[in-house]
């Protein structure tokens, strides 16, 4: 990847900003995975090894810009950085004036930039102010690369000097690395819950892979693509005619695409109301699919036994909450014991083979979920054309 590095600059007592990823799973304030906190660690050190001034920015989930909710606030992570960090992290409450200033030495950490107007529209004058509260823009934010946004694009054109953080050339190499020789046959495996951003992904994996599995969330649509009824589960109506042309599209590229046969059902995810695991072919009015079924699972373990490598992005059921895990659980445990070399990308995935304790028998672990599968694409992100422009 072309872009300077921290290395390449001067850091020595400067003002520092560097845009990171602490799009981190939150419940009730608490951090259910600190993967993404922890990856940054090295790189709020390297400024504070030269007595930078550090201010980080961050988004976490998607608010509604222009006003503050409390349940998108990064005050938590603001604690978790400190405690990683082994020294208070200044936390700046949410401020659309952005008057923010650091010391040499000291970690200031800004509240959640999507609640700032012209965040998510890549708005010239907000990315300015984000640039102007440094000397040395440094865009560490791997996971949040792939949009163009006012801290992820702008700021990088505009700032006096930007640069490549450690984390972000690490990513970018790693992904490179399987986009140029990866070792076929390559499946992915694709779930989760963002069907409109990932269908342009699959599709652009459907030239790319040998095979590719659609579960989670994202598979409902898929099914109702087919004709069955899914009842209550979660779909994006729009993109169902997009999801019959991808199945037609995998056929004609002869990629394997399997879809779910059984699936965990239940009237209410709270509640675990009514849980059972039927065929695809019985799901009820009221019912909504949480997870998908062992059959399933078990098919999917065997089209996977093919694999030399596999990309996995997305849980596949409502892993968060006990018995929704276990779809999830069994594809980890496959992929776990498996040859192949599995890379691991997005923070729910991470957070999910985290929490299963089987981070050690993947390959590599990404920060980035959808910025990841974008560079397997082979799209140039816009925060990377923006690094390679300042070079
Ligand atoms: N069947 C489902 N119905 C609703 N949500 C689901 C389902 N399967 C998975 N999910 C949700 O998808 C979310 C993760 O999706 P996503 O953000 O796309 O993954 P990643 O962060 O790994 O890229 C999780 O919160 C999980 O609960
Ligand atoms: O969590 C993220 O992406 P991912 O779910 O694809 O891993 C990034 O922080 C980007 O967030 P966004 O998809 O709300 O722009």
């Amino acid at each position: 990847m072309k872009a300077l590095s921290m290395d390449d600059v001067d850091l020595q007592y400067k003002r520092v900003v560097i845009r990171c990823d602490l799009n981190v799973p939150l419940k009730n304030g608490v951090i259910k995975g600190d993967k993404r906190i922890r990856a940054v660690i090295p790189t709020i050190r390297k400024a504070l090894d030269k007595n930078c001034a550090v201010i980080v920015l961050s988004h976490l989930g998607r608010p509604t810009e222009g006003v503050f909710e409390e349940e998108f606030s990064l005050a938590p992570v603001a604690e978790r950085l400190g405690e990683l960090l082994g020294k208070e992290v200044r936390f700046h409450a949410y401020d659309p004036e952005l008057k923010v200033e650091a010391k040499n030495g000291e970690v200031v950490l800004l509240e959640n930039v999507r609640f700032l107007t012209g965040e998510k529209k890549n708005n010239p004058e907000l990315g300015a102010k984000f640039a102007s509260l440094g000397d040395i823009y440094v865009m560490d934010a791997f996971g949040a690369a792939h949009r163009a946004h006012a801290s992820t694009e702008s700021a990088v054109r505009q700032a006096k000097i930007a640069v490549a953080g450690p984390l972000m050339l690490a990513e970018m190499e790693a992904a490179n690395k399987i986009l140029q020789e990866p070792k076929r046959p390559l499946y992915a495996i694709v779930g989760g819950s963002k069907v409109s951003t990932k269908v342009t992904v699959l599709e652009n994996l459907l030239g790319f892979v040998d095979g590719l599995i659609v579960a989670g969330g994202i598979a409902n649509t898929f099914l109702l693509a087919e004709g069955y009824a899914v009842g209550k589960s979660l779909v994006e109506e729009d993109f169902v005619e997009e999801a019959k042309r991808l199945i037609k599209l995998a056929k004609d590229k002869n990629v394997d695409l399997p879809l779910a046969k059984d699936v965990v059902v239940a009237k209410d995810l709270s509640t675990a109301q009514d849980l059972r695991t039927c065929p695809i072919t019985d799901i009820k009015a009221d019912e909504a699919i949480f997870d998908m079924g062992e059959e399933t699972c078990k098919e999917f373990a065997k089209v996977l036994e093919k694999a030399h490598t596999v990309v996995w992005n997305g849980p596949l059921g409502v892993f968060e909450q006990s018995p929704f895990d276990k779809g999830t659980r069994l594809i980890g445990d496959i992929l776990a014991k498996s040859k192949a070399y599995t890379l691991v990308c997005g923070g729910d995935s991470v957070t999910a083979v985290e929490q299963f304790g089987i981070q050690d028998k993947m390959g590599y672990l990404s920060t980035g979920g959808g910025a990841f599968l974008e560079v397997l694409e082979g799209k140039i992100l816009p925060s990377v054309a923006a690094l390679a422009d300042r070079a």
